[in-house]
């Protein structure tokens, strides 16, 4: 085996070994190196649609590690109580509501979460209004049968951004620190229904210390 050749298994072992990871980060980095010895090897033996195939894909890695990587960094600051949701800007798709129009009803089969946006939202059954900034309708995914525990309104007109369940649970799995952000957010909201169902009354709006 030539210096050449060595390059290009270089390049399949890194492809292969890539394939094989479940971790998005050391996974999009591997993707790269390979990337690179194989484009290293289609030059040297003159083949454009090695080279092609390898630098098409550079792009895409290199975004998903980079959004990666900001994740990370953004739901570190979210675990250490510092947190801002605008990294999950990059997430989901932004729609718009009017005032009066109702989101979802108790019971409703549950698909997606919302981040809040603008505009003002209401949880009838909670008396309570969801702000700019805040997470809702993240129980459903964790309920039984993934219903609804209550309904959703639009009291002032405004954006949000919806999260399907699948892009919740990538970035759950791909990140403790946002699994620990959502786990105690949740938490939060189930302690406070129990305490309410008990009669207790509410004493701030659930997820205010997390959100
Ligand atoms: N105690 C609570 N405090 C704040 N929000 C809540 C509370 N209970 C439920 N919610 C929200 O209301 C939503 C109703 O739909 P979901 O069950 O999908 O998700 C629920 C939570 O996002």
């Amino acid at each position: 085996m030539n210096w050449v050749e060595a390059i290009g298994y270089l390049g399949t072992a890194l492809t292969v070994a890539s394939s094989a990871m479940g971790t998005m980060i050391p996974l999009r980095i591997v993707a790269l190196c390979a990337s690179c010895a194989v484009i290293t090897y289609g030059y040297l033996i003159g083949s454009v649609p090695v080279m092609l195939t390898e630098a098409i894909q550079i792009p895409f890695n290199a975004w998903r590690l980079y959004e990666m990587v900001r994740l990370v960094r953004e739901t570190q600051r979210a675990a250490s109580g510092d947190l801002s949701l605008d990294w999950l800007k990059s997430f989901g798709t932004s729609r718009r509501f009017r005032a009066g129009e109702v989101l979802f009803l108790k019971g409703d089969p549950a698909h997606e979460m919302y981040l809040i946006e603008s505009g003002r939202f209401r949880i009838a059954e909670h008396g309570l209004d969801v702000q700019p900034g805040q997470i809702v309708g993240e129980l459903g995914m964790l309920s039984p049968g993934n219903r609804r525990t209550g309904s959703l309104a639009c009291v002032e007109a405004g954006t949000a951004r919806c999260l399907s369940y699948s892009e919740v649970k990538q970035l759950y799995y791909q990140n403790p620190e946002f699994g620990f952000y959502f786990l105690k957010l949740t938490s939060e909201r189930l302690f406070q229904g129990a305490a309410e169902a008990a009669g207790a009354p509410r004493p701030a709006p659930a997820g205010s210390d997390v959100l």
